[in-house]
């Protein structure tokens, strides 16, 4: 528990000194709001019931001093809403690059498992929360710490019996948030969950228009978005009857200690005079000092639960270590000869899943162009995936140069191998934009050459602003060729010793195909290369043809040596031909 509660206010370290003064402008505030009612005591008991003649000047005199403190108070307040807010949003900032940079350590483990708008959700709506907590909490408690410790003081000198009647009150005001707080907290969390299954649900339905689209599913999509909007408003609506519960109950013990001042205070003028009229007066002043702060607690135990079940999602994500990390001498990788082997590698992606690869071993020498084939769901991207290790292998090990990947800099790791894929993910941004993901620091001039060497020059030429053309959300406003092209011209820049070439082709007409084929060729050229296909057409040059299936590789050689042992691959090429 000490950890995370060290963590919680951590947060506030490199504003400490700002904070410190925020605390003392709301105190400064709080115990000028505290004199006002006993100057008007002072005025209406001391002055106007004493000497007249001198009692215009000292009604001045407070005056006077009454706009001092006014102004006082009023620039305190100013620098609380605005410096204290401010402390907020810096803090929920910090926060969020911090979170945001964590998951970007995460494993795709994770996010198999995990929606993105439940993610966005934690992202923003729960360190929204948390931030109020963080700037509002310690405002209120040190406002109302202040006037309450204060008006109970005052009131005391005043007439002790019955502030210690009101006092009595205040066991039933605690009980009874200790009642609702339970409740409200579930409620919360409820919602929270609720409104991250909203998200999710925008996210998948929106990235997915076209589909939608296409399949004239529009009414479906707005079926299950109603679903979990109707879901969120039930959580809602249960969160508002407990805290209409809560409040409504709170009021009534707020009335009833009223009620109880109004009649024992002006019963005790009547009977024996310990109290007079002026001191009633300054005594129902005060009493909405105490009364507020516990007329509050609902809001600011509602601000604590938020803020602390915000902080709790926080921390889920933060305390998640990154599965797949640097080892503690991890070797930046030299230039490399891009040797490849797994040595009786098994994989599985979740324990209970069944196992996708076991005890496979495999040697890709540096420079060979092998084609990797057969069945759906045999395991051909999973194996690809394990080389990168965007996933780590249950057993065996998997070498590189004959370097263990697990002993390599993830970064070095990644910068050898190149991916080009079927289903081509570009950023929004402009075309130039987009090449350079493939190596950041890269000229304009070297990436026009990446885009020369991937066919791409021209059509990018051909677009309204050129290199500096938008190209929409993933790349909206290019044809699939066009994606696919800017994809080779980011792994052109990128140069890396090993290629992955995963369906790249399978997705494009004849002509697109033919272009991108001969960029890929010039690609491939000099670097060892894996190239997943379904087509079998596309893979006949390849040097070596291993053939995947759920029992490991199970042929491997040219097509024609293949071919002529008719097993497993003359199978799959008889059926494609
Ligand atoms: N992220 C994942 N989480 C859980 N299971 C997965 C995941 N990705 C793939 N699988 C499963 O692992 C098995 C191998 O999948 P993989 O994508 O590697 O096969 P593949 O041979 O590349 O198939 P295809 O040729 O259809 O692309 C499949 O049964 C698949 O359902």
């Amino acid at each position: 528990m000490r950890a995370p509660v060290h963590k919680f206010f951590s947060y506030y370290k490199p504003y400490l000194s700002l904070f410190i003064t925020v605390l003392a402008c709301s105190f400064i505030t709080s115990f000028v709001t505290l004199v006002f009612p006993l100057l008007v005591r002072y005025i209406t008991k001391d002055v106007l019931e004493g000497d007249l003649s001198t009692a215009l000047g000292e009604v001045y005199w407070v005056g006077g001093l009454m706009l001092v403190l006014v102004a006082i108070q009023n620039i305190s307040n100013y620098f609380v809403d605005y410096r204290g807010h401010e402390i907020g949003a810096r803090m929920e900032s910090d926060m969020r690059s911090e979170l945001f940079a964590h998951m970007q350590k995460l494993p795709l483990s994770f996010y198999d498992k995990e929606k993105t708008g439940r993610l966005m959700s934690r992202i923003t709506n729960d360190l929204l929360l948390l931030s109020e907590l963080y700037h509002h909490g310690p405002e209120d408690y040190m406002k109302y710490l202040v006037r309450f410790v204060g008006a109970f003081t005052i009131l005391f000198f005043i007439n002790a019996p019955l502030t210690i009647a009101v006092f009595c009150f205040l066991p039933f005001l605690g009980l009874l948030a200790l009642y609702f707080n339970k409740m409200l907290n579930k409620a919360i969390n409820k919602n929270k969950e609720r409104i991250g299954d909203v998200n999710a649900q925008v996210e998948d339905s929106l990235s997915g228009i076209r589909d939608v689209k296409s399949f004239a599913n529009e009414s479906v999509e707005i079926g299950k978005f109603n679903k979990e909007n109707a879901r969120f408003l039930e959580s809602r609506k249960h969160t508002y009857k407990a805290e209409a519960l809560f409040y409504n109950s709170f009021e009534t013990i707020i009335q009833l200690i009223t009620i109880t001042v109004v009649i024992f205070g002006s019963a005790s003028i009547v009977v024996n005079t310990t109290l007079d009229l002026s001191d009633l007066i300054t005594f129902l002043l005060y009493i909405s000092f105490m009364i507020e702060p516990i007329q509050r607690l609902n809001h600011m135990s509602t601000q604590l639960q938020e803020g602390v079940t915000g902080f709790q999602r926080f921390m889920e994500i933060m305390n998640l270590k990154p599965s797949i990390e640097n080892s503690s001498n991890a070797i930046i990788l030299p230039e490399i000869q891009g040797e490849i082997e797994f040595r009786q590698v098994s994989f599985c992606y979740e324990e209970h899943l069944d196992s996708v690869l076991q005890n496979l071993s495999l040697r890709i020498k540096p420079g060979e162009y092998v084609a990797l084939v057969g069945p759906s769901g045999a395991g051909k991207t999973t194996l690809c995936s394990l080389i990168p290790r965007f996933y780590d292998a249950i057993d065996g090990e998997i070498f590189i140069d004959g370097i263990n990947v697990r002993n390599i800099d993830l970064e070095s790791l990644r910068k050898q191998i190149g991916f080009v894929l079927q289903d081509v993910f570009l950023f929004a941004g402009t075309v130039m934009e987009n090449i350079r993901y493939g190596d950041q620091a890269a000229s304009d001039e070297e990436i026009i050459a990446a885009a020369k060497h991937a066919n791409a020059h021209d059509f990018i030429m051909n677009l309204p602003n050129g290199y500096d053309s938008e190209i929409g959300q993933r790349g909206v406003k290019l044809s699939g060729g066009q994606k696919q092209r800017l994809s080779i011209a980011r792994v052109f820049l990128k140069n890396p010793p090993i290629l992955i070439l995963d369906e790249a082709t399978s997705a494009l007409d004849n002509e697109s195909e033919k272009i991108i084929k001969s960029s890929l060729e010039l690609l491939a050229k000099g670097r060892t290369t894996i190239i997943i296909a379904h087509r079998l057409s596309t893979i006949r040059h390849a040097g070596r043809i291993l053939v995947l299936t759920e029992d490991g590789i199970v042929e491997q050689g040219t097509h024609d040596a293949l071919l002529a042992r008719d097993g497993v691959y003359a199978n799959l090429y008889a059926k494609q031909f």
